[in-house]
């Protein structure tokens, strides 16, 4: 069961309109509407060159599309790069993981944003590490990752261990909303299951999350809703309660028309 039935009465955390994203000849986005709302997993399933990876890169700040709009809390905004979408509370985490092997694992969670100890005149400049350590140790916790040592390096884990640290990374510190491009793809079995319940666990502490994924099954496990990109447009956005992994893969080929989709198989 969903924990939110009711997604039409959740309000819009990302919402874009009409984007359109040109290379040269090729037209990745012709047109693309998406919505996220809060608390929901949002899959994001269409066959290769659909214009997945260039929605997901013009709401994460990695593209400005040529024309459209994006919403964050219902305010335009206009990222011109990724960290601008990061200052806006958007983390994304890629498939090619931005983990640093020879690190440690808290060290990779506060990359970049390293906390430095303070005194009277402010920050004094020497990072704190010892709080670094255990704010680590609690986010792992809260998230249920079940790695013992923080200060191990990342090149130690498993697959699925490193993929948790990027998720957690992300979750760490996004404000508002996770995306997550294919975060099982590389992974086992029982890493991929790690992952997704990770993934629920964010969402569970109510960060929205937008997942890029081909493994269906996975989609069917864990999405709320799932928009289906086609041809560089919003196809649907069906609900996996209502539809079974055939009818999905209908509307992603085209095999059933948008216009065809019958109403109890989309979601609200
Ligand atoms: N930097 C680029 N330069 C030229 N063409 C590009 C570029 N990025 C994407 N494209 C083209 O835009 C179209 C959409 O690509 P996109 O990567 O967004 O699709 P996708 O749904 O993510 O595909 P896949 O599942 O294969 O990753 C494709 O035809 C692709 O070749």
């Amino acid at each position: 069961m969903s924990p939110h039935p009711e997604h039409n009465a959740l309000p819009l955390v990302i919402q874009a309109k009409g984007l359109v994203k040109r290379y040269g000849q090729v037209t990745a986005l012709d047109g693309a509407d998406f919505e996220l709302r809060a608390g929901e997993i949002l899959a994001v399933i269409g066959d290769n060159g659909a214009g997945k990876s260039s929605l997901i890169k013009a709401l994460s700040g990695a593209i400005t599309p040529d024309s459209g709009d994006i919403f964050l809390d219902g305010q335009s905004v206009c990222f011109k790069s990724p960290i601008e979408a990061r200052r806006a509370g958007i983390e994304t985490v890629y498939q090619d993981l931005a983990v640093a092997p020879a690190m440690t694992i808290a060290e990779n969670l506060f990359m970049g944003r390293e906390i430095r100890r303070t005194g009277l005149l402010g920050s004094l400049g020497f990072l704190d590490k010892k709080r670094m350590l255990n704010d680590s140790i609690a986010y792992m916790q809260e998230l249920k990752i079940g790695i013992r040592s923080m200060t191990q390096a990342v090149e130690t884990l498993s697959g699925g261990q490193r993929q948790g640290v990027a998720v957690a990374r992300a979750a760490a510190f996004a404000r508002h909303v996770v995306i997550m491009d294919e975060p099982t793809a590389a992974l086992g079995v029982k890493e991929g299951n790690m992952v997704l319940e990770l993934i629920r666990n964010v969402r569970d502490r109510g960060l929205p999350v937008v997942l890029i994924s081909h493994n269906m099954p996975h989609v069917f496990e864990i999405a709320d809703r799932i928009h289906v990109a086609r041809l560089g447009r919003r196809a649907a956005v069906l609900n996996p309660k209502a539809i079974t992994m055939s009818d999905a893969v209908a509307v992603m080929t085209g095999a059933m028309k948008p216009e065809d989709i019958p109403a109890e198989w989309l979601a609200h």
